[in-house]
């Protein structure tokens, strides 16, 4: 298991215009290297808590102990509009690499190679305006792999891209949590907790499940009354379909020691 990374101690956090916390009493670790997901209804306070672990809500109470390197923190948020700042593709790369203190010819090979990652090759040279709105999040994802953080939080940040796309990205991400990026997914899509280490779900603000994904979505399955409350399930939320028909085959008696997440691990287990 990887270093403590970010560890909150019964954090709440207070916002304007709101006189009950929006996170209450919060506690974990983050930890150097994991996948973290962290899934939840709208309104559970998953951006507020992806703000607060990039460092930028300042209202709480609790502690925050951060390790001592001092790791460098990007958050990719839903609305690309809100982080491009470059005219074109170029220079929006560039401006968070010089920022960012990169000497030239590391800029550009860094630039290349979040283009490739992103599947922007080619574009440097168009107006970031003219993009659309799925390109735009391509881009602000570009930027943050630009400047190859320590911690990837992504609040959202593929929520625009086409299913192809998505998965690309996700599978960058993975290659590159891999090799040490600690990722922190912020998402609505339960089909990409097959990607996470641990899941952490958030229900009115407070932190109701934190373990595997197969936890999340197969424990507390009551097989003898036919019943089914899941984590996920208790948190308000549908599981992936992938897991309903298991959660279906499981009650009559079937696939009881398997918990695919994928369909092609479904598809092994039927198989087997
Ligand atoms: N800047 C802010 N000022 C005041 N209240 C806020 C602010 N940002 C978020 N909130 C409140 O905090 C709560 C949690 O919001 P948050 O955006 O974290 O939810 P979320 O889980 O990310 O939802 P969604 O899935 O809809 O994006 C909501 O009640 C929201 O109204």
């Amino acid at each position: 298991m990887g270093k403590s990374l970010i560890e909150l101690r019964e954090v709440s956090v207070y916002l304007p215009g709101k006189e009950e916390a929006v996170l209450h009493q919060i506690s974990g670790v983050i930890r150097e290297g994991e996948w973290l997901t962290v899934a939840g209804r709208n309104g559970s306070g998953k951006s507020v808590l992806g703000r607060l672990l990039a460092g930028l809500d300042g209202r709480y109470s609790g502690e925050i102990g951060r390790s001592a390197q001092g790791a460098s923190v990007r958050l990719v948020m839903q609305n690309p509009e809100a982080q491009l700042i470059g005219e074109t593709v170029g220079e929006d790369l560039r401006f968070g690499m010089e920022c960012a203190g990169l000497p030239p010819e590391e800029m550009e090979l860094r630039q290349q190679e979040a283009l490739a990652a992103t599947g922007l090759t080619g574009w440097e040279a168009c107006p970031a305006g003219s993009l659309s709105g799925g390109q735009k999040q391509l881009l602000a994802l570009a930027g943050a792999l630009a400047v190859r953080p320590s911690v990837l939080i992504a609040d959202e940040a593929t929520s625009m891209l086409d299913p192809e796309a998505r998965h690309r990205l996700l599978s960058v991400l993975q290659s590159l949590q891999k090799r040490g990026m600690t990722v922190i997914h912020i998402t609505q899509l339960l089909e990409e907790a097959a990607y996470a280490g641990r899941i952490w779900a958030l229900d009115e603000g407070k932190l109701v499940f934190d373990g595997t994904p197969e936890d999340f979505f197969y424990s507390r399955m009551a097989i003898a009354t036919g019943e089914c409350e899941s984590p996920c399930r208790a948190a308000g939320l549908l599981p992936p379909l992938t897991v309903a028909i298991t959660e279906q085959l499981k009650l009559r008696g079937l696939l009881t020691d398997r918990f695919p997440l994928t369909p092609v691990a479904l598809e092994r287990a039927v198989l087997a």
